[in-house]
């Protein structure tokens, strides 16, 4: 994970009080995007950590679905639990209860480890970032948007799926024509790859411009600045009245 510093602080956090911040929601070119992110922003991803084997969210998840999702070695076969959640609404809203607890405290960690680092910028890639109304927390929100024939297309080349599997996946996230409405930014990405480096570079300036006061006294270098001019105030204030 990268992590930079500078007097310029970007940082993304769920919690209101913390809101100077970065989300980056991106489906479909998601993962290269973010990964592209990776060498400018700090970035995560939970989704292999709550399913790790002998975890809380991996003991939920074998109790409700049974052993038969597991491979050999004990973790989870997720192409195997996929191919079940993504067939089955029920099952998937399952799924999503069990580990909702175990995600969204792994990434309030996540997000409180990089605030104290002083990171600029935290990108959360959350795919359900609507659904699971976490976007109240976060700000800008970014949506990589496709029409929907190209998504299916790239999602049937990228995962050599069938079509009833692949519509299936895509109709378990809210439509991204929606999403790109709820957005603060979109990114159509109906062209090649080189026109979305050009369309990420002009987001990226956008989301490293330099903070509003608000944000700065926010960022932990605002909070660290303040506590010195406290301290410094009551030290002050404390020699000048026992000097009187
Ligand atoms: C179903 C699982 C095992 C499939 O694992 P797999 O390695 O095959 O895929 P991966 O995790 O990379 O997800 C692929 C894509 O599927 C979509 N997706 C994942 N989980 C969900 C879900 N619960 N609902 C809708 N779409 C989902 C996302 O777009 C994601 O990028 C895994 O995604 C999982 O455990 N999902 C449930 C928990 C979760 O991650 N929820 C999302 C919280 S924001
Ligand atoms: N502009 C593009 N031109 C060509 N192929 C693309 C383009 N954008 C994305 N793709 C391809 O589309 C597929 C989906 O992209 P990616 O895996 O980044 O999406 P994602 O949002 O992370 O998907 P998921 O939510 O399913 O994890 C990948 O195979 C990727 O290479």
């Amino acid at each position: 994970m990268q992590c930079h510093t500078s007097p310029i602080l970007f940082f993304n956090f769920i919690l209101k009080p913390f809101h100077s911040n970065f989300t980056l929601f991106l489906p479909k070119k998601k993962k290269i995007v973010s990964n592209t992110l990776l060498l400018f922003l700090s970035h995560f991803g939970l989704s292999t950590d709550v399913l790790k084997k002998g975890s809380r969210g991996w003991k939920k998840v074998v109790a409700a679905f049974g052993e038969n999702i597991l491979q050999a070695d004990g973790e989870v076969d997720r192409s195997k639990l996929g191919q079940i959640v993504f067939s089955d609404p029920g099952k998937r809203q399952l799924l999503n209860q069990l580990l909702a607890p175990y995600i969204s405290s792994g990434i309030l960690l996540e997000i409180v480890k990089l605030w104290m680092r002083g990171c600029q910028v935290i990108v959360l890639d959350v795919p359900l970032l609507f659904e699971a109304k976490m976007d109240k927390w976060t700000k800008p929100i970014i949506v990589v948007w496709v029409d929907p024939e190209t998504q299916l297309q790239r999602l049937l080349a990228r995962d050599r799926t069938s079509e009833e599997d692949a519509r299936n996946r895509i109709n378990a996230q809210m439509a991204l024509d929606l999403k790109r409405t709820k957005a603060d930014i979109v990114i159509d990405n109906t062209g090649s790859l080189d026109d979305l480096n050009e369309e990420f570079k002009k987001v990226l300036l956008q989301v490293t411009r330099p903070l509003t006061w608000t944000e700065f006294w926010l960022s932990r270098h605002g909070a660290l600045s303040a506590l010195v001019l406290v301290v410094a105030g009551v030290v002050v204030s404390r020699k000048f009245y026992s000097s009187l």
